[in-house]
């Protein structure tokens, strides 16, 4: 689920994309990037590592030009190669930076076109570089020396008829601007922001609203889904739809756990979407649970915090912190591996022991993907003397692999796979475990923004919304992705020597 941003700016572009990523960190935390364009040479700097580790001083001092855009990466396809990191980009037709949130599902066909067909080689795994590669393939059959906001239009048009999947994109081209654009379900989010200088009009792109407050821009609009944006390098603005059926199927995800709660996403608060979450899933505990002898409600730091405070509120039940988070480790579920996730949830979280002793606690939590957070912290609570341990997830059980750029490529990962609720109550050790219903979830979110009619929920109900998800190609990505084939640390760490960009120091 990753972060981009692009500028077109009438000074300098390099510290508003650095603080746009810092603020996008929680939607990858593996690799960043920044590629700006100086008059008619592309700058790049791109490593593993956090926002605040890939770039130094020296690298912000080159990173000069008023076009530019950025990347923090959450892997969903090949490695965690630092050669995978984005942008990523391309020298024909004109030089193309590139940089995509999503996850394709035809990317295996779509590299075989490329190859055959466009004659253009991949350097790596990621579906990022084939998604580049069919743009750019798309502008080389369009556009001639000059390219007119129709041309950017309809390369985008041609590369929506090729694609499914998952795809919100920002891309620089030198000479020309910057252009942004969302799958036609509009899957991931994309905003539109803009600033009045007295030099001129500045705009902005990015996955959530949440960087465009942060750097001091106005929030316009969402992007709409199948819609192209194009910024001139003057800092002209067009836009046009796309794609013929393009409608909104925004991911449910990103409001359970991946967008931060001050983002609004498709004209939705992110925050009051986790409120109305808690509610729901207060009011059916207080229906299910009516004998349950409660005596706090303990959230777990740090996505479900409103959402266990709106549901103590709802039971009428004290709402204490009792846990604290290390503000220095991560996000533990998207790490890379299984055992780097189970470790660092006992680094993240320390109990606080007065709050757990001789108490009937409800821990909340935003999801239960693969239980490694809810077992290991059910062991500290009573570690810390709780009497009884309930948990209660926001989101309902998690059954089904996910395609469109969060990392679950493999069934068999998932807790709730297989499992009824008191089958997954016994792997996590709880005394009761209680999920959010699927329909209760989608209406929390709906609530915000009723026009929306449909969201992509796969995760729960297995109903992929490009409809090219068959058993075949769910057999493909758990083989190519699942824990098991991601190989030992050690054999990621060689493959992050492979490397093939500038500014490595
Ligand atoms: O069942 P699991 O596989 O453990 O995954 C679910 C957990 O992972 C996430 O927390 P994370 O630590 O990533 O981030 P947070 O601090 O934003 O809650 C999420 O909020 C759950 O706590
Ligand atoms: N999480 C994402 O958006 C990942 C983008 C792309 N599929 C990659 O793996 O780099
Ligand atoms: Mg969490």
């Amino acid at each position: 689920m990753c972060g981009i941003v692009g500028i077109v700016g009438k000074e300098a572009v390099n510290q508003s994309i650095y603080d746009a990523l810092t603020v996008l960190q929680h939607r990858g935390q593996d690799a960043a990037g920044i590629m700006t364009i100086d008059k008619s040479m592309f700058n790049l700097r791109k490593a593993n590592g956090l926002v605040r580790d890939v770039f130094h001083t020296r690298h912000m001092h080159r990173l000069t030009g008023n076009v530019g855009i950025g990347h923090c990466r959450y892997p969903t396809a090949g490695s965690s190669s630092s050669a995978e990191a984005q942008p990523f980009y391309v020298n024909s037709p004109f030089g193309i930076a590139f940089a995509h949130n999503g996850n394709l599902t035809n990317a295996h066909d779509l590299e075989k076109e490329v190859f055959t067909v466009a004659r253009r080689h991949i350097n790596t795994n990621s579906d990022s570089e084939i998604l580049l590669n069919i743009f750019a393939d798309a502008l080389t059959k369009i556009s001639d020396f000059e390219v007119t906001p129709d041309d950017i239009f309809d390369a985008v048009a041609l590369s929506h008829a090729k694609i499914s999947g998952a795809y919100a994109v920002v891309a620089a081209i030198i000479g020309f601007g910057m252009v942004a654009f969302r799958d036609p379900n509009g899957i991931r989010p994309l905003v539109l922001g803009k600033r009045t200088t007295l030099l001129g009009d500045e705009y902005m792109v990015a996955s959530e609203s949440v960087a465009i407050d942060a750097v001091g821009f106005t929030f316009v609009r969402d992007v709409a889904p199948g819609e192209a944006i194009y910024i001139t390098e003057a800092g002209q603005l067009h836009t046009k739809q796309c794609a013929p059926m393009a409608k909104f199927n925004p991911c449910i995800f990103e409001f359970v756990y991946f967008a931060r709660p001050d983002s609004f996403i498709d004209g939705i608060s992110v925050y009051a979407s986790r409120v109305n979450m808690g509610r729901k899933l207060g009011e059916k505990i207080k229906r299910e649970w009516a004998e349950l002898d409660i005596d706090v409600v303990i959230p777990i730091p740090e996505t479900s915090m409103d959402v266990a405070l709106q549901i103590a509120n709802t039971l009428d039940l004290p709402y204490r912190q009792g846990f604290v988070k290390n503000r220095y480790i991560g996000r533990t579920f998207i790490m890379p591996g299984q055992t780097q996730r189970r470790k660092s949830v006992r680094r993240k979280l320390n109990a606080i022991k007065s709050e757990f002793k001789d108490k009937n606690v409800l821990l909340v939590d935003d999801s239960i993907v693969r239980g490694t957070t809810s077992e290991q912290i059910i062991e500290m609570a009573r570690e810390s003397g709780a009497k009884k341990v309930y948990f209660a997830s926001a989101a309902p059980e998690i059954r089904f692999p996910n395609v469109y750029g969060i990392d679950m490529p493999s069934a068999n990962e998932l807790i709730a796979y297989g499992r009824e609720i008191d089958e997954i109550s016994e792997c996590i050790k709880a005394d009761g475990l209680i999920f959010q219903d699927l329909h209760d979830l989608v209406d929390a979110v709906n609530e915000e923004n009723p026009q929306i009619t449909r969201f992509e929920t796969s995760v729960f109900d297995g109903n992929y919304v490009t409809g090219d998800v068959n058993q075949d190609y769910l057999e493909r990505i758990d083989k190519a992705r699942g824990e098991s084939a991601k190989g030992s640390p050690t054999i990621q760490t060689e493959l992050s020597n492979l490397e093939m960009h500038n500014m490595s120091n």
